[in-house]
């Protein structure tokens, strides 16, 4: 039996922990240093196990994944590095910086056992286990940032549990890691805050500001509302790189400002042409590209006219649809109907009404 412990079983964690439970010879193991939590995640069957002692779940666990805020990631590794560890245990976490954690991990005496730095590349602005999904991961990119002296055979075994996870598995150092996802991740994260406390602060003289945003600023501002406390976390540790893209941006903004105030209006063309063109070569439905999260997948048995059935009963109930995909039916798969919608409330709305409907629903 391989036992996956799990700490932290929010939105990340709790999405690998369904991805892993069931499947033969896993048994997965969650921590929370809360009873109540822990209690939480047996009962909506997202682990197999679960425990409030961090010597109980590391203890006996063949791979450990943190998968706590930024900020908690230390003082974790390092009360893990106490305990007695299996030989061969693989030590790897899930959170959005690598640099530091990389860098504190080799600082500890961890035996026998093996730290490899991981990133997937899929989340949402939602948070907890109840945001936790089956799907999450599936087709995502998840970074892992081993150095020149970890074990080939342990990112090896690493990269076939997370085989469960149907994620694509890339090797990027922890330097280039902060560089790039400070750039698609952390930068648009700042962005999108901005932007809505700029107009936040508008609104408050004029109410018109909220009433009449609309789908351009909804899409760039979605992830403005991830967690505080989460995104605090990663951008102080990311804060050097994030510095250095602050400027870049302000220039870039500079820029806009120029090609304004000079009418250059082939150089405002130009601009959108080119960003245009570089997102239009990024693939549509990757996750963690540029997506609707608000998806869920629904058993459809193989009846002529059932696609149809399913979306006009989703129109007929004002619930509009964002997007529709037949994937592809596989055993470890439980729906094969994506159905993606534009927020939190037409999607729960759909579930309430495909089930009541007899459909079954999962997220
Ligand atoms: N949110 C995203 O989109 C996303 C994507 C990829 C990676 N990550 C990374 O994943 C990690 C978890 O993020 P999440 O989005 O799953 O957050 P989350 O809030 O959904 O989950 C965090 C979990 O950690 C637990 N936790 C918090 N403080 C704790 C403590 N002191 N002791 C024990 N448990 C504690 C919470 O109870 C929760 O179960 C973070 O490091 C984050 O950087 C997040
Ligand atoms: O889709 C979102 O809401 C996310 O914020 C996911 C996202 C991202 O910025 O793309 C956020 C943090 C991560 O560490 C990885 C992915």
């Amino acid at each position: 039996m391989v036992n996956v412990a799990i700490f932290g079983v929010g939105l990340i964690g709790g999405s690998i922990a369904l991805c892993l439970k069931g499947k033969p010879g896993i048994r997965v193991i969650g921590f929370s240093n809360r009873e109540s939590s822990v209690q939480k995640y047996i009962q909506r069957g997202v682990v197999d196990d679960g425990t409030t002692s961090i010597q109980e779940a590391a203890e006996q666990a063949d791979f450990i994944f943190l998968c706590v805020p930024v900020g908690m990631l230390q003082e974790y590794l390092q009360k893990i590095s106490e305990c007695k560890l299996k030989d061969g245990c693989i030590i790897t976490d899930v959170g959005s910086t690598k640099s530091s954690v990389a860098a504190y991990a080799k600082s500890l005496d961890l035996g026998n056992a093996v730290f490899i730095g991981g990133h997937p590349m899929a989340g949402s602005e939602r948070s907890g286990v109840e945001a936790a999904s089956y799907h999450l991961l599936e087709n995502a990119f998840y970074v892992l940032t081993p150095d020149e002296s970890t074990p080939s055979e342990a990112v090896d075994r690493l990269t076939e549990l997370l085989t469960h996870t149907r994620a694509n598995i890339v090797k990027v150092d922890a330097e280039s890691h902060d560089d790039i996802v400070g750039a698609i991740s952390h930068l648009p994260h700042m962005i999108a805050v901005a932007l809505v406390n700029q107009v936040r602060s508008y609104n408050e003289r004029n109410g018109l500001y909220e009433s009449l945003a609309a789908g351009g600023f909804r899409d760039i501002t979605r992830i403005a509302s991830g967690d505080p406390p989460l995104w605090r976390d990663i951008l102080l540790d990311n804060r050097q790189v994030l510095l250095r893209l602050l400027r870049d941006w302000s220039a870039g903004m500079e820029r806009f400002a120029q090609m304004l105030e000079s009418m250059d209006a082939e150089a405002i063309e130009d601009a959108f042409r080119k960003a245009g063109e570089f997102r239009s070569r990024m693939p549509e439905r990757r996750k963690g590209m540029i997506h609707s999260v608000y998806d869920c997948y629904v058993d459809v048995p193989d009846t002529p006219g059932i696609i149809g059935r399913i979306a006009s009963e989703l129109g007929n109930n004002r619930i509009n649809l964002s997007n529709l995909q037949i994937i592809e039916s596989r055993e470890d798969v439980p729906g094969v109907l994506r159905l993606s919608f534009r927020t939190q409330e037409y999607l729960d709305q759909a579930i309430a009404l495909l089930e009541d409907l007899g459909y079954s629903v999962s997220q």
